[in-house]
């Protein structure tokens, strides 16, 4: 599932809800894919924030739906319709942001980490790789070498490396969602001063 907020003034808020890590249910995927259509249709809504309930990004596919038939959006839509929203989307990062769940905060246009997260494609300890756009928005944001290093490894990156690799754009140890939202709130004001 995904709720979804709207806080006052022009920002959406839309929470992954699946415990315990956020992961990418059929549900979750339905949730998002709702969500973020609905903010992108909402005239008032000017950017969107979109962050994980519990203090958990997101863990990436949901290891308990893999043994079953594939149910609910595939996941590289959903992922392409952040990219292409016409309305800025940050990603609050706290926790984890792992698999699917980076790939998806790579789809969106600012991202901002909590100094304790943790971030990596661990797909290849699946015998998987990355493949909802993981191999290719990495690389374009990092360079060839360090996301090869990211991708074959598994390795999770802290926060502080995301930011100077060049995966997040801002690191904080303050409350992410509002660092957030503040931040949407801005780029909003900003984008409607240019309009
Ligand atoms: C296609 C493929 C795509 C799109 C992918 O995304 S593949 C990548 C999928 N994600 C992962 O491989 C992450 C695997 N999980 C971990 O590395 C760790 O569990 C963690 C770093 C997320 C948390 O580690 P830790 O704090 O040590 O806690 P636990 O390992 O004990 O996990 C806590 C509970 O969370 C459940 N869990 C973890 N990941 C997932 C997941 N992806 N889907 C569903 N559930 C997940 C884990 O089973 C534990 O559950 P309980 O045992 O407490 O019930």
């Amino acid at each position: 599932m995904a709720r979804y907020t709207r806080i006052p003034g022009s920002i959406a808020l839309i929470t992954l809800m699946n415990p315990p890590v956020n992961a990418l249910s059929a549900a979750v995927r339905q949730g998002i894919t709702d969500t973020v259509g609905r903010a992108v249709s909402d005239p008032e809504v000017k950017a969107v924030v979109l962050c994980g309930e519990n203090g958990k990004f997101c863990g990436g596919a949901d290891i308990r739906e893999f043994a079953g038939p594939m149910t609910g959006p595939p996941l590289i839509p959903m992922i392409d319709a952040i990219e292409a929203a016409e309305k800025p989307v940050v990603a609050a990062i706290e926790g984890i942001a792992l698999g699917g769940g980076l790939e998806l905060a790579l789809a969106c246009h600012y991202r901002i980490a909590h100094v304790k997260a943790r971030l990596g494609l661990p797909e290849v300890t699946l015998g998987l790789l990355p493949g909802a756009g993981g191999t290719q928005r990495l690389p374009r944001l990092i360079g060839v070498p360090a996301a090869l290093d990211l991708i074959v490894t598994g390795r999770h990156v802290s926060a502080q490396e995301a930011l100077k690799l060049g995966i997040v754009d801002q690191v904080t140890d303050g409350n992410i969602q509002e660092v957030a939202m503040e931040f949407a709130q801005s780029m909003s004001a900003t984008l409607n001063s240019r309009c």
